[in-house]
């Protein structure tokens, strides 16, 4: 499908509910499809990832009840898990991918993972180079760094990893397959990540251990069931955000978004930037921090985003690309390799999509340089199949002299089916 966008000219005005967190989403189903009773979930997102995580699991034996926003899982401990007789598709969805191998790892049986083309481009040796010493047996294109892969789990000892890459589903995929390993397993990545894994494993009562950078896990620790109200995923509240910051004259409220201080580097460029952004409302909701977030239109300033703030924004780089052509001066955007490796090289997707619409804008090796303000000119652009790029597009469309046209913007019901319907809400 493609999509027309059209300048707004009297700004954007209004309050939105978030769609839940992704991330959480993923892990709420795996962990209550290993945990022992019915967990339910409330404000789950019912996006074409997490609906893959739910076939996966229920194709290995799970009773899984989803019913747009909520979710029962009735879940019988790790041998409740049967061995697939159909092969697991994961879609698009690298975090299914990574989180449930790590659960594959273990268990005493064959499976066979595959995913969409994007997904067969996309690096695993990450997580099954540790599972591999942790005893799983895996193999696939590049011994086992591409899709389709095939496991065979089974008895596996705990190992100290020491991730070279800030990833949030290497860490989880070995901690998962830590909890049924002998002995302890932990993880020491090189900056912190979302510790969303961490946070719900201790809501289904597993004692998980932080010492700086490592995270620890005994195995044979089981979980017992939960119920989890999911936030509102501040990766897709980021592009009303950006809307709100450069379409002038705008007002946005955006209810119970996860502010997860290893989420929130958003929050923190936008004030560096000098947006008008109010944090209110804020408040523990599962043990994940919540709040409401308002945004006005004001004057911006380029800034620097780098180091230890990557892993804290990474999917809101597209849409952070797209606002820093109309802040003032140079937004230099670097230690972002891990952009190269997402559902597209979204260092090239993005820099060659806003240079179609007049950005002053070039790749480096680690991420990108940016010049503003500048005027966005009409064209047609192209999603590449990446959501991520198709929402940061379409936010650029609010302020092109023209009409915007975005091929291919089905891939946004990955994170997002109800992206245009709540952007055109807030028309005025
Ligand atoms: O753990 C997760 O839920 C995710 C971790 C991040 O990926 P990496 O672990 O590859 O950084 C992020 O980009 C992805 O959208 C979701
Ligand atoms: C990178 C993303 O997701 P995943 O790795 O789960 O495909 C994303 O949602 O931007």
């Amino acid at each position: 499908m493609n999509k027309t966008m059209h300048s707004i000219t009297n700004g954007l005005e209004g309050s939105l509910k978030i769609p839940g967190d992704k991330s959480i989403s993923h892990r709420a189903v795996m962990f209550g499809a290993i945990a022992y009773g019915k967990t339910t979930v409330d404000g789950f997102l019912p996006g074409d990832d997490c609906l893959s995580t739910i076939d996966c699991f229920r194709k290995m034996g799970v009773q899984i009840e989803q019913k747009e926003e909520r979710v029962e899982i009735l879940g019988k401990g790790f041998e409740g898990l049967k061995e697939p007789v159909e092969v697991l598709d994961v879609g698009n969805s690298g975090t299914t991918t990574r989180l449930m191998l790590g659960i594959l790892a273990t268990l005493p049986f064959h499976s066979i993972v595959i995913g969409d083309e994007s997904i067969a481009k996309r690096p695993m040796s990450r997580v099954t180079k540790p599972l591999k010493e942790l005893g799983a047996k895996i193999d696939g294109r590049d011994e086992g760094n591409y899709t389709p892969l095939s496991i065979r789990g089974g008895k596996t000892k705990g190992i100290h990893y020491h991730s070279p890459v800030a990833s949030a589903q290497v860490k989880s995929a070995v901690l998962l397959a830590g909890l049924q390993s002998e002995g302890v397993t932990s993880v020491t990545e090189p900056a912190l990540t979302r510790d969303h894994t961490e946070r719900m494993l201790k809501g289904f009562g597993v004692d998980v251990q932080r010492d700086g950078l490592t995270v620890s896990i005994e195995g044979g620790q089981s979980l017992q069931a939960q119920h989890i109200q999911v936030p509102g995923d501040i990766s897709s509240a980021a592009f009303f955000l950006v809307a709100g910051a450069i379409v002038q004259n705008s007002s946005i409220t955006l209810q119970s978004v996860g502010i997860n201080p290893t989420r929130s580097g958003i929050i923190d460029v936008l004030h560096s930037m000098g947006a008008s952004l109010t944090v209110t409302n804020e408040k523990v909701v599962g043990g994940e921090p919540i709040a409401d977030l308002n945004i006005e239109s004001s004057s911006l300033q380029g800034t620097e985003i780098s180091g230890e703030l990557i892993p804290r924004l990474i999917d809101e780089i597209p849409v952070l690309a797209v606002l820093a052509t109309q802040a003032n001066g140079k937004t230099i955007i670097k230690d972002a390799e891990e952009l190269k490796v997402k559902e597209t090289n979204r260092i090239d997707t993005v820099v060659h999509q806003l240079k179609e619409l007049g950005a002053n804008i070039r790749a480096t090796d680690d991420g990108m340089i940016i010049e503003g303000p500048t005027p966005l000119k009409a064209a047609t652009v192209r999603s590449y199949g990446d959501h991520r790029i198709g929402m940061a597009l379409a936010i650029a469309g609010l302020i092109c002299d023209g009409e915007l046209t975005i091929e291919n913007t089905d891939a946004i019901a990955v994170s997002y089916p109800h992206f245009f319907e709540d952007l055109e809400s807030l028309s005025k």
